[in-house]
């Protein structure tokens, strides 16, 4: 058995990034840029103002009161085409275009805008402002030919609401990279099929294709392979124009786990199988004709801990994204563990309080790998590295946050 390390390594070596597509903004929430992007256009455009009130000259506002000759407005997408010159002042709204002639910006509370006030067409300026207050300079936000974002970026909402407004409207990204999904059991009938007394219902798919979606990628799913080698090889073959082929169960050493041995007459190159984890130890990693291949346990904890753990780093390098690690964070124990075996552990655990500012935990107590009530209650995994000594109560372990964004499960 190789340690989880070693399988990271000889897993992600052999990912190359896939190709490029253009898409629009609309679609390109998470996905990863490929190119440096510009500006094209410059933000604000001109001179504008902040506020709704009196674009002014300061210096007209230095004595107050001050009665200004309003001659005109400038509402945000309009404009006032002449030149304001000392005594007079343009009615403004937030957004407009500062006119000519004005420095500033007086807040429309700051002066008498009632009927009185304005007969005549004037307006009581009450307060000073200074030169440039309320006013956002053009360029402010960016220059038009500016490098708004850089080239390896996954795109978050907030980056989409930038290029929006840098008028970038389409965007080139990595594909998503296509993972095929390829289920193995006689017991295993889809989620509302008929179902029978000993069968199980095939969750694993869907939960991997779930984590599979939340880091960009795009799952394909092939089916459910019935356990003869017939059934395998076809369904197999759909992983062709994958840029991955990932099997959930049949990786053990059952009569009935039939992955690598058909899969191996097919052309499979196996790197490694069997890791020193728990749960997660039949994980297979090899090459089937070009496209790499995962193996993963058919318990459903075990897959969705290795995809945890190898296939969404997988997934980062197949986006050309440096491969994450989920972030290890330090927690205490509410009671005493015992000493680890060689196997590295991930056990789920709830967080029940906190200490000295630290969360505490406390293990569910069943850690079977086919649980999945446990797994959907837990906060956390706590790490226990091969043959970690026992502890007692309180003491500090590493955990692993299941909703810290890695991605949020
Ligand atoms: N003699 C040994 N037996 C087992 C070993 C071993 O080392 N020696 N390893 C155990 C470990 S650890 C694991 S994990 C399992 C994994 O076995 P397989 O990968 O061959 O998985 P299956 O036997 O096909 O299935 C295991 C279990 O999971 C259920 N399953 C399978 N697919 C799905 C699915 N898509 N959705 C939900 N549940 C699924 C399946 O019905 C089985 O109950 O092997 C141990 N045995
Ligand atoms: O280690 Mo197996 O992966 O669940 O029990």
């Amino acid at each position: 058995m190789i340690s989880v390390d070693e399988a990271r390594f000889q897993i992600l070596k052999e990912l190359s990034i896939v190709d490029t597509e253009v898409v629009s903004l609309d679609k390109a929430l998470g996905r990863v840029l490929t190119e440096d992007v510009m500006a094209r256009r410059t933000q604000p455009p001109s001179h504008m103002s902040a506020m709704d009130g009196f674009a002014v000259k300061a210096a007209d506002t230095q004595s107050i009161p001050a009665n200004l000759k309003i001659i005109g407005d400038a509402p945000a997408g309009g404009s006032f085409e002449g030149i304001v010159r000392t005594g007079e002042t343009v009615r403004i709204f937030t957004g407009g275009p500062l006119p000519e002639g004005t420095d500033s910006i007086v807040i429309q509370e700051d002066t008498n805008l009632g009927e009185d006030s304005q007969k005549d067409g004037y307006v009581e300026i009450r307060e000073t402002t200074p030169v440039g207050h309320y006013v956002r300079p053009a360029g402010l936000d960016f220059q038009d030919g500016t490098i708004g974002l850089t080239a390896n970026r996954r795109l978050s909402a907030r980056d989409i609401g930038l290029l929006a407004a840098m008028n970038v409207p389409w965007v080139t990204v990595c594909r998503k990279p296509r993972i095929a999904l390829l289920s193995t059991g006689d017991e295993l009938v889809r989620p509302g099929e008929p179902v029978g007394p000993n069968q199980i219902i095939s969750s694993n798919s869907l939960l991997v294709a779930a984590l599979i979606q939340q880091s960009g990628g795009e799952a394909i799913d092939l089916g459910i392979a019935k356990d003869n080698e017939d059934s395998l090889r076809q369904m197999a073959a759909g992983a062709k124009s994958a840029d991955m082929l990932v099997t959930l169960g049949g990786a053990s050493v059952g009569d009935h786990d039939l992955v690598q041995s058909v899969l191996g007459k097919e052309g499979l190159s196996v790197d490694f199988w069997r890791i020193a984890m728990r749960p997660g130890k039949p994980l297979m990693s090899g090459d089937l004709n070009g496209t790499p291949m995962l193996g993963m346990p058919g318990n459903p904890v075990s897959s969705m801990i290795c995809s945890f753990l190898f296939l969404i780093p997988a997934i980062d390098a197949l986006l050309g994204l440096p491969p994450r690690r989920p972030p290890l964070s330090t927690a205490v124990i509410a009671h005493s563990v015992k000493e680890n075996d060689q196997r590295e552990d991930y056990l789920r655990a709830r967080i029940i309080g906190k200490s000295d500012g630290l969360p505490v935990v406390e293990l569910f107590d069943k850690q079977d790998s086919s649980m999945l009530s446990p797994l959907a209650a837990a906060d956390c995994l706590v790490l226990r590295g091969p043959f970690a000594s026992s502890l007692p109560a309180q003491s500090q372990v590493e955990i692993i946050h299941l909703k810290a964004g890695y991605p949020d499960v």
